[in-house]
């Protein structure tokens, strides 16, 4: 894991050097005008993404046909249980590893085509945390981030000093990153992928490490540089509460295919009457048996004279169910309605664990197809 991560910064770092000076900076005042291209063009487009790893028995397809796309501003949650194949699309998107058949674009421009061009716009903040410099301070690694990338960090002044606000980092602004507590040190890798005013960004477990009211911080902080700076973010998290709290839409994946590509409104809305827990009075065994038989009844408690229990129904099937409670001459004391969150709704699509994206179990094999150079 830490290995892939190195070989990844390595690889954006070499990308980045190239993307400094001449034809990116020259092109992205030309051909490729961010203005125009942000009004007209996906932040990111990935289409037909496949990708099989090995060969004959031992082949396996990590990703099959994977497209989405995501619009300037809009934060998305890119899930799925381990080994569905999230790693291996966003090592694609960046231009880590070929993809047997595909296209990716950002704002438009091909990143296999014109990856200087493209990753010009991209920044990354991979397995949680970057290498940031710990001698540096805190300003200085975003002066230092900001000028690998190609920016001039003078001109990035104010948006550094605003970037060191909203993260509670500017009381630390001139403290070495070495000095800082690990939560700290997570604020300024993402303070870091920022300093470059790039318009993507990929976060991977970007509240890792961070207590409580930082991570709550973060959460704030990462919906209003979408909402006001037209930031794009693609986020992935174990922490389902993280990508409701920021993400607009999540893209969920399963089996190397994408099962879900929806807003997390509609995704919690479809899951919302499927659930009810009712207590009611009178109900002995024989009754309850016979509202098995028909319902899926679940979770049964016994309270004094009273029953509780859960049911798993749409509400036309809440409807039979009251009916039958009434044949059966059941009093009907409660109803809640069971209001799922994006956990119980990923858990309910993949079948998988809740715990939806990255992890450390790896392959000790995996890698060999890495591109490992970040360009072709
Ligand atoms: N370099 C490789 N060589 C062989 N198989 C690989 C390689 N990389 C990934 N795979 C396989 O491809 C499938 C998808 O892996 P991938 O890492 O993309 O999934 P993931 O969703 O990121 O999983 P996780 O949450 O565990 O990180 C898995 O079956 C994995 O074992």
């Amino acid at each position: 894991m830490t290995s892939e991560s190195t070989d990844l910064e390595g690889a954006r770092g070499t990308d980045r050097s190239d993307a400094v000076g001449t034809d990116a900076g020259l092109e992205s005042g030309t051909v490729d005008d961010p203005a125009t291209r942000e009004r007209e063009e996906p932040a990111l487009a990935v289409e037909g993404l496949s990708k099989t790893f090995g060969s004959g028995d031992k082949a396996v397809a990590a990703v099959e046909d994977v497209s989405f796309s995501v619009a300037p501003g809009e934060v998305i949650g890119l899930l799925g249980p381990n080994g569905a194949g999230k790693t291996t699309t966003i090592k694609s998107i960046l231009g880590l590893l070929l993809p047997d058949e595909g296209a990716v674009r950002i704002h438009g421009i091909d990143v296999y085509d014109r990856p200087r061009a493209a990753y010009d716009h991209v920044d990354a903040m991979l397995e949680g945390a970057r290498n940031d410099y710990w001698r540096l301070t805190v300003r200085e690694n975003l002066r230092y981030f900001a000028a690998i990338r190609g920016r001039n960090p003078n001109a990035l002044a104010d948006r550094h000093e605003e970037l060191l606000e909203r993260l509670d980092l500017a009381d630390r602004a001139d403290t070495p990153v070495r000095e800082l507590s690990r939560g700290m040190k997570q604020k300024v890798s993402l303070a870091s992928v920022l300093a470059g005013d790039v318009s993507v960004a990929f976060l991977d477990e970007p509240t890792l490490g961070l207590d409580v009211e930082s991570s709550l911080t973060l959460r704030r902080e990462l919906v209003r540089l979408a909402d006001e700076r037209g930031l794009t973010l693609v986020v992935s998290s174990h922490d389902m509460d993280v990508i409701e709290a920021v993400c607009d839409r999540v893209v969920i994946m399963n089996e190397g295919r994408v099962v879900v590509d929806d807003t997390v409104e509609n995704l919690l809305a479809a899951f919302e009457t499927q659930g009810y827990r009712l207590t009611v009075r009178g109900a002995d065994e024989s009754t309850l048996a016979a509202l098995r038989e028909r319902f899926d009844v679940t979770d049964v408690e016994r309270l004094e004279d009273r029953t509780r229990f859960a049911v798993a129904a749409d509400s036309e099937t809440f409807y039979r169910l009251t009916d039958a409670l009434e044949d059966h001459g059941l009093e009907l004391v409660a109803v809640d309605t069971v209001q799922p969150d994006l956990e119980d709704a990923f858990v309910e699509l993949t079948g998988g664990d809740g715990t939806g994206a990255g992890s450390d179990d790896r392959d000790p094999e995996r890698g060999t197809d890495d591109i490992g150079g970040g360009t072709r």
